[in-house]
Order: C-alpha cells, then sequence, then structure tokens
C-alpha cells in the first residue's frame, strides 16, 4: 500500500480531488466548477448527479495526473459543503430531486413559525444551533412533503437522506454504506452534539423519520470502501469542510482560530471537550471526534464571501476572473464612500436576519467598477470584524493571530485590509487548500499512512503575515460607516 491519499473536496461551486504525499504536499490535482440552480426567489439547487459525475471525473483525473493506480493510494478523505441534502430511493440509488443547498432559504417561514411556537431554545440546548433555514432539517421536511408520496416511502425505509458527503460516500461504494460523520451530522439541527447521537424529540418536532438517516461515525473511521477508482481503496476520513480546514490548519488546541473564505466565510474556535455556548449568536459544533476524543468549536458563519466576487464575475459582468478584484481595490486611494452588504441571501452570523437583502450604498457619478469590486472585498472583512467582534464579547478573549486559508484568501489586498480592519495579524499558508488537506490528514491518521498526522504542527514555512497597518481613526470610520450600511440592509 502506498502512502499518498486522495482527499475529496466537494464545495459549494466546484468540486475538487486532490492527491497528497506525506509530507502534505499536493501532487496532483483536479477541479470542475458546476452550475448553480435559482428556480425562485431566495431558492438555491444544485444537480447531485453532476455533482457525483464531477466527484468521479476529478478523482480519476487527479489519479491520472500523478499516474497512480489504487495500490498507491492509502485512503481517501470526503469533505464537503455542509448542511446541503440529498434524498434518494435506497433500491436504484436515484435521487428524488435537486441537492437543497445550505443558502437556500425556502423554509424561512417554516423555521419563524417554530421560533414563535417557542422552540428556539430547546433546539439550541440540544444541537448548538438557530432556528434557521440554513441548517438540513427543515429542507428534508420540504422534499418529504413536496414529492408525492415520499413521505410515505420514507416512513417505510424505503428512501435515504443524507449531506453530500453521505450521498458521495453511499455512491462511491455502490449502496453499501449509508454513514456520515458527526461534524456534518451536527449541522443538521437533528443530532444532540452532548449525547452525540440523533436526537429523538427534534427527529419528532422536524418530521423527519428515522428511517431515512445515516449511521454517524467519527471523522477518522472506516467509513466503506470503494472499488470505482480502478480498484478497493478504503474511504478512511470525513469532515464538513469547515471543520477540514480547522484540521488542515492543525488548530488543534483551545483557543485556536481559523477563517476559510470560500463561497461563504466560516471562523471557527476550538474550544477543546468542552461547549462554548455564545451569547452573541454564534453556533456551538463538533469540531472533530478522532480517536474517541470530541471536541467542539464556536463558528461565525458568513453566508457570502468569495459568492460576491462570483456576482461581480457572472451577474454584474464587471470582471472576467476574480484575482482582478486585487489590481482594482488597490489603484483606489480610498473606498469613495461606497459600501456593499451583501445579504444576497440574507444575513447570517451574528446577525441571523433572513429578511435582509443585498445593498450597495454611497453610489455617485464618480463611482467605478472598481469600488464596487472594493466594496465586495471590504464588505468581507467588515463582516469579518463583526464576527471578531461577537466572539470576543462571548468572553473568548482577544485573538492574537486569525489564520486564513479558501479560494479568497489568495486576494493579498484583501487579506491586508483585513489586517487592518481587525488590527491583528493575519496569516495565511502557503497552500491554501487547507479543507482538502484536513480530509487528508483524517483518512491518513485513520489509515496509519502518515506516522502522527495530527501531532505535527502546520509550520511556519511559506507561512506569509499580514500586519496591521491602518491608523485606528481611519479604522474606527470606516467600521462605523459600515455598520450604518448594515442597520439600513436590516432594515429592506
Ligand atoms: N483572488 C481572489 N480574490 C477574491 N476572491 C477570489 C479570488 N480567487 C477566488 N475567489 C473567490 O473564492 C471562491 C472560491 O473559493 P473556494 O474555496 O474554491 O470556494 P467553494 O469551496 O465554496 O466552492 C469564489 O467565490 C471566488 O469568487
Ligand atoms: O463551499 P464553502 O467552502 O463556502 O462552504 C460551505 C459551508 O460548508 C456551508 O456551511
Amino acid at each position: 500500500m502506498g502512502d499518498l491519499v486522495l482527499a475529496i473536496d466537494q464545495g459549494t461551486t466546484s468540486t475538487r480531488a486532490l492527491v497528497f504525499d506525506a509530507s502534505r504536499r499536493v501532487v496532483a490535482s483536479a477541479q470542475r466548477e458546476f452550475a448553480q440552480h435559482y428556480p425562485a426567489d431566495g431558492w438555491v439547487e444544485h444537480d447531485a448527479e453532476e455533482i457525483w459525475r464531477d466527484t468521479l471525473q476529478t478523482s480519476r483525473d487527479a489519479m491520472a495526473k500523478a499516474d497512480l493506480s489504487p495500490a498507491g493510494i492509502a485512503a481517501i478523505g470526503i469533505t464537503n459543503q455542509r448542511e446541503t441534502v440529498v434524498l434518494w430511493d435506497r433500491a436504484t440509488g436515484e435521487t428524488l430531486h435537486n441537492a437543497i443547498v445550505w443558502q437556500d432559504r425556502r423554509t424561512a417561514s417554516v423555521c419563524a413559525g417554530l421560533k414563535a411556537d417557542g422552540h428556539q431554545a430547546f433546539v439550541h440546548e440540544r444541537t448548538g444551533l438557530l432556528l434557521d433555514p440554513y441548517f438540513s432539517a427543515t429542507k428534508i421536511a420540504w422534499l418529504l412533503d413536496t414529492i408525492p408520496g415520499a413521505r410515505e416511502r420514507a416512513e417505510r425505509g424505503e428512501l435515504a437522506v443524507g449531506t453530500i458527503d453521505t450521498f458521495l460516500l453511499w455512491r462511491l461504494t455502490e449502496g453499501r454504506s449509508h454513514k456520515t460523520d458527526v461534524t456534518n451530522a451536527s449541522r443538521t439541527l437533528l443530532f444532540d452534539i452532548v449525547q452525540q447521537r440523533w436526537c429523538p424529540e427534534l427527529l419528532k418536532l422536524f418530521r423527519v423519520p428515522a428511517a431515512l438517516l445515516p449511521e454517524v461515525c467519527a471523522s477518522a473511521d472506516h467509513f466503506g470502501t470503494t472499488n470505482l477508482l480502478g480498484g478497493n481503496i478504503a474511504i478512511c476520513g470525513i469532515a464538513g469542510d469547515q471543520q477540514a480546514a480547522l484540521v488542515g490548519q492543525s488548530c488543534f488546541a483551545q483557543g485556536q482560530a481559523k477563517i476559510t473564505y470560500g463561497t461563504g466565510g466560516f471562523m471557527l474556535l476550538n474550544t477543546g471537550e468542552t461547549i462554548a455556548r455564545s451569547r452573541s449568536r454564534l453556533l456551538s459544533t463538533i469540531a472533530y471526534r478522532i480517536d474517541s476524543v470530541t471536541h467542539y468549536a464556536v463558528e461565525g458563519s458568513l453566508f457570502v464571501a468569495g459568492a460576491a466576487i462570483k456576482w461581480l464575475r457572472d451577474g454584474l459582468g464587471i470582471i472576467l476572473e476574480a484575482r482582478q478584484t486585487q489590481e482594482m481595490a488597490a489603484r483606489l486611494p480610498d473606498n469613495g464612500g461606497v459600501y456593499m452588504v451583501p445579504a444576497f441571501v440574507g444575513l447570517g452570523a451574528p446577525h441571523w436576519c433572513t429578511e435582509a437583502r443585498g445593498m450597495l450604498a454611497g453610489l455617485t457619478f464618480d463611482t467605478s467598477a472598481a469600488h464596487i469590486a472594493r466594496a465586495a472585498l471590504e464588505s468581507v472583512a467588515f463582516q469579518t470584524a463583526d464576527l471578531v467582534a461577537a466572539m470576543e464579547g462571548d468572553g473568548a478573549g482577544a485573538l492574537a493571530a486569525l489564520r486564513v486559508d479558501g479560494g479568497m484568501a489568495a486576494n493579498d489586498w484583501f487579506c491586508q485590509f483585513l489586517a487592518d480592519i481587525l488590527d491583528i495579524v493575519v496569516e495565511r499558508p502557503a497552500n491554501l487548500e487547507t479543507t482538502a488537506l484536513g480530509a487528508a490528514m483524517l483518512a491518513a491518521h485513520h489509515s496509519g499512512a502518515w506516522a502522527g498526522v495530527l501531532d505535527n504542527g502546520i509550520g511556519a514555512a511559506g507561512l506569509k503575515r499580514f500586519e496591521p497597518a491602518m491608523d485606528s481613526e481611519q479604522r474606527v470610520r470606516l467600521t462605523q460607516e459600515w455598520r450604518g450600511a448594515i442597520r439600513r440592509a436590516m432594515l429592506s
């Protein structure tokens, strides 16, 4: 058996497969962007079949690029966009509907109703989450209530549901494994994070039959074996992408934090074996379970980060490539008083305002495409500052530094502005693919392929540090102007 590990990273906008060696270097990779479907206002869907095809293709392509046979691969790790749900037929494996994506707000009124009926406190106590359409439970109920006959078939045990990891695992193992890991389970609103099991009261509240649900395993575990990549390969690691990035950044100690800027932005602070309960509407969630030890995290979830940049490209057409925003922002002496509130799908932490809608403020005839691009980048930094303030308000103490990764972290101008607005050092590792690396590390740990993989820190090699350089008067003024804009967006 070789010591290479294949990581499958199924994100919101693209599916990637990466082969890592034991020194955590990327040996080969393949990536495919896929279609986003917006069938109605606030609805977001993915074609699960397209995701599956891309998963197989990118895995095969990455292996071919590295000239690898299955014998060279010690194990596979899977990491995925979280909360997104797929419903399928256990007998045929066919999906019954498009995947309903984490950003989808179609169940907002159901959540508002449950809140009005006083269920928030119980749900929060058991899951660490809030009653928000972001999470899986109300999406599953919507599928069962909308697809003719689905609820009855689910009760009879004929259907299976899963987050994307579970769906891919099922397909890779040709229906032999219906499993997930604790991190993905902890995002469904159905999982008791204290007892670490599906919670019967929550299944009843959200009207989800237990027969639909996967078995819940540790994040480093034997999930099954695939024979679809040319021979047998064991699948030994699964974690939601944000938790996988925490592992990939080696944030194993209590008090260590990272933020990953992909489609959304997700800041996780490791709280060790203790569940820290936020007073500032941040989430408590499972960071990972490894060797029977569970670590928890406090999470601040931003629904839109890189997605705002993608909108500049695909919606407005003012850029051709995301990286152009760096030069556009840098060429301006200041933001010209232009602010973007990227509440395209409402606002996540710490506001949790489903009704908020996106806004561009401060436009004049002098406003150029560069101002809008800069406002998009700045908005992600301002939102991060709101999360950091919430974490500090919860008593987390002042952060010494913040580790960043994900596609948008490649933008130097953004990282510097982030350091300026937070007034703390921002650290960026050489490898921004920490999500995939985290999945690989979990699989390597369980399969024994990489000795001591969880003990060796990420190391300073290639780490780039962005030191804060903005004067405090300017920082305070910009932050106040941002707060004014976000207040107005919440009234919209
Ligand atoms: N240089 C850049 N500057 C700003 N945003 C970027 C840059 N490169 C990529 N992005 C944004 O990052 C996102 C892609 O990051 P990725 O980690 O692949 O996301 P996901 O896993 O959610 O699909 C896209 O939304 C893209 O617009
Ligand atoms: O696709 P990403 O990387 O923005 O991550 C999506 C999150 O997992 C949603 O909770």
